[in-house]
């Protein structure tokens, strides 16, 4: 019942491909699940576990998913579609967090499968959904779901008790947490080399920045995306200037690359800057307001973009070094 299935890009990641479970992959899931290995350590998961259950569980995952409630799904082999385990994450818009879970069938374990799976939707999760934070439990006594926790760079962050329909009560678990920052590629970045360079301050990062602004007086926000630092937060379209270019000829060809539009230099007028201390480096970022562009505003790199008015600016995750600048532009615009 391929219609059935809610509209969800299957995730891939080196060797498996995170997407919507089906009717049919009930009986797999339920032979894997099945299991007291795999059983005691999950939550919201019974011991027998009815067969019944597990279709009824794969209809409610859809369900979710077009309510944009949560994301449960199938880990299968990219090579051959086989069902190895389920990972997912239950959304609280409101807190802008959610719950990150998985758990993988004994006969796939000694992969690494679940760090591989759970680091790419933690990242996904924080680069296309409005969340700040992800947080997870592993009981106490489960130190290799806590290792994979960390692996993937979660932080530990205190103790507490859980309810575990397998277990018939509240068991001990620690819990963790990742922000945007504990997953993004610059937490990875290498310390200073040498005592000096710290000491002689960070590098300066030049990044030009424009507010286009439409007809109706509204300004376009892009969405950074995953694989980037800062992921899943919204920002002014833009780019590092090269060498031996100028801010202005940065944006021209940032627009052209990452939104198809062609701007004359005369039509940037610059309003402000931001200039930011980031743990790696100093961000100074001129910002540009241009109201007249030639082409169609296009996500070219497949990034969301938002027609934003200038009162609702608040509404929308920012990196730090924008809070300046958005509070200028409410003030003018
Ligand atoms: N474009 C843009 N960058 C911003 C904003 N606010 C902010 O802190 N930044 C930071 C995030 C990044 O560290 C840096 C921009 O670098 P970037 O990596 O996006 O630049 P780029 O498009 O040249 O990317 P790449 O070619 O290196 O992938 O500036 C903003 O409003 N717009």
């Amino acid at each position: 019942m391929p219609d059935s299935l809610p509209a969800f890009t299957p995730l891939e990641t080196e060797r498996f491909r995170l997407r919507p479970l089906r009717p049919a992959d009930a009986a797999e899931m339920h032979r894997l699940v099945n299991d007291w290995e795999v059983a005691k350590t999950l939550a919201r998961v019974p011991f027998p576990y009815p067969r019944d259950l597990a279709d009824e569980w794969i209809a409610s995952t859809a369900e979710r998913i077009a309510a944009g409630e949560a994301y449960h799904l199938a880990i299968a082999r990219r090579e051959d579609d086989v069902l190895v385990g389920c990972a997912g994450l239950t959304l609280d818009r409101e807190a802008r967090t959610a719950e990150l879970g998985y758990w993988v069938g004994r006969r796939h374990w000694g992969q690494g499968i679940a760090p591989e799976v759970a680091g790419r939707l933690a990242r996904w999760a924080l680069a296309n959904l409005d969340l700040d934070r992800i947080t997870a439990s592993a009981l106490t006594d489960n130190a290799r779901s806590a290792a994979v926790l960390r692996r993937i760079g979660f932080r530990e962050t205190g103790e507490g008790m859980q309810d575990f329909l397998s277990r018939g009560g509240a068991m001990p678990v620690r819990r963790f947490e990742a922000v945007r920052a504990d997953l993004s590629p610059l937490a990875a970045a290498p310390a200073p080399a040498a005592p000096e360079v710290a000491a002689q301050g960070k590098p300066i990062l030049l990044v030009a920045a424009v507010g286009l602004i439409d007809p109706e007086g509204r300004v376009l926000l892009a969405r950074r995306p995953e694989g980037k630092p800062l992921a899943g937060l919204w920002e002014f379209p833009g780019g590092k200037v090269r060498p031996g270019e100028t801010p202005e000829a940065a944006l021209i060809r940032e627009l052209r690359e990452e939104l198809g539009i062609d701007v004359a230099e005369a039509c940037l007028a610059p309003f402000a800057f931001a200039s930011h201390g980031y743990e790696a480096f100093h961000l100074l970022m001129p910002l540009y307001l241009c109201r007249r562009w030639e082409g169609q505003v296009t996500a070219l790199e497949g990034q969301a973009l938002a027609w934003v008015r200038p009162q609702r600016l608040g509404d929308y995750a920012m990196p730090p070094a924008d809070k300046p600048l958005v509070a200028l532009l409410r003030d003018f615009l």
